[in-house]
């Protein structure tokens, strides 16, 4: 795949600091059961906003509702300001969307599914720039039946992308993709945030929303149960140490490490201990911590195998949320 910077939105860079996309106390249910309870989030022009959870989260919902395919049971959703429901045709043009499930043709060719998709757009990209953009020119003239899966998302993102959208939609853009398609698509739409497009993405796998997230919410049971910057999030879950229990040693063994709290676990087959380090001095909770540990180690004579210091990732984060009810809210987005 290319760059797609050279197909930046044309209707971009105005300067304008309302959010692209505004969520306020969502609510939605089906009969009586409330699949979202509250939800409240905005996403601005060049900013990718990546809503996670649990499986029955309420993400789909939210997004569905976003749409314009929902309207909620109460709260307000808006893009640019106005009320999507039922796609209104002011929205239609400035919002596209790589849905869950394609809908295209099996039948047609790839270069006549882009052209029927560049027939319906106001101001389409041509057609070779969006072969070239989602690595598809050589596959032109294949039907889309004869598509592998992670060929057919790429297509999709294709005609998501041609009618130059300021709003996008992304459910699960890049499932069914190989790690080096993953990686050219993650290009792609870093590519539209750069040119102004405003992105909220859903996803399971969390590396993406590390590398492409501006911020993010994780949902829960129908709640945003952590929301913030990412990195800030990150920060805010606390530092890890982690080693493997020695031979002989049991958890109430090991050192209490300042600001630190141990757990025990496995680890393919072994006794494993991780101390989540918090604490407000970021920069240096960690080295402390580690130094102390390696001082007790060396005055105990003992050898500490697979030792890594690191930073929470997104799957501690999601984890945590998963295991539980009821986890404090970090940072509000
Ligand atoms: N049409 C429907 N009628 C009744 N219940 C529904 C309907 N659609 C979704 N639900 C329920 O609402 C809840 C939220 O579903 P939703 O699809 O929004 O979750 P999600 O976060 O997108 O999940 P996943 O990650 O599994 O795709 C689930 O409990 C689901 O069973």
């Amino acid at each position: 795949m290319t760059s797609a910077q050279q197909i930046s939105p044309a209707r971009t860079g105005t300067g304008i600091t309302a959010p692209a996309i505004s969520v306020r106390d969502l609510r939605q249910s089906y009969g009586d059961f409330e699949a979202v309870r509250g939800v409240s989030f905005g996403v601005g022009r060049g900013e990718l906003f990546a809503l996670l959870g649990t499986n029955g989260a309420g993400k789909t919902t939210t997004i569905e509702t976003l749409e314009g395919f929902r309207r909620p049971t109460s709260g307000e959703v808006r893009v640019f300001g106005t009320d999507p429901f039922g796609q209104p045709a002011s929205l239609r043009e400035r919002v596209d969307a790589v849905l869950q499930h394609s809908g295209v043709f099996g039948e047609l060719t790839v270069s006549e599914t882009v052209d029927l998709s560049r027939d319906l757009a106001a101001n389409p990209l041509d057609r070779d720039t969006v072969l070239r953009t989602i690595g598809l020119a050589d596959r032109a003239r294949v039907a889309v039946r004869q598509l592998s899966g992670g060929q057919k998302r790429r297509l999709d993102l294709g005609l998501a992308l041609l009618s130059q959208p300021e709003v996008l939609f992304l459910d699960e853009p890049t499932a069914g993709m190989d790690p080096e398609a993953r990686r050219a698509t993650w290009r792609v739409i870093e590519d539209l945030v750069a040119g102004g497009v405003a992105v909220l993405l859903t996803t399971h796998y969390l590396e993406e929303a590390e590398r492409l997230a501006d911020r993010i919410a994780i949902m829960h049971a129908g709640e945003v149960r952590v929301s913030g910057r990412i990195h800030e999030v990150l920060t805010g879950w606390g530092d890890r140490i982690g080693f493997r229990i020695p031979d002989g040693l049991r958890l109430d063994d090991l050192p209490d490490l300042s600001g630190a709290a141990a757990e025990a676990d496995i680890r393919e087959n072994e006794p494993w201990v991780s101390y989540v380090v918090t604490g407000d001095d970021t920069a240096g909770r960690g080295h402390r911590a580690m130094a102390e540990l390696l001082d007790w180690a060396r005055h105990n004579d003992v050898t500490l195998q697979r030792l890594e210091l690191r930073t929470a990732s997104l799957e501690d984060v999601f984890l945590s949320v998963a295991a539980q009810d009821g986890v404090a809210e970090l940072a509000t987005a």
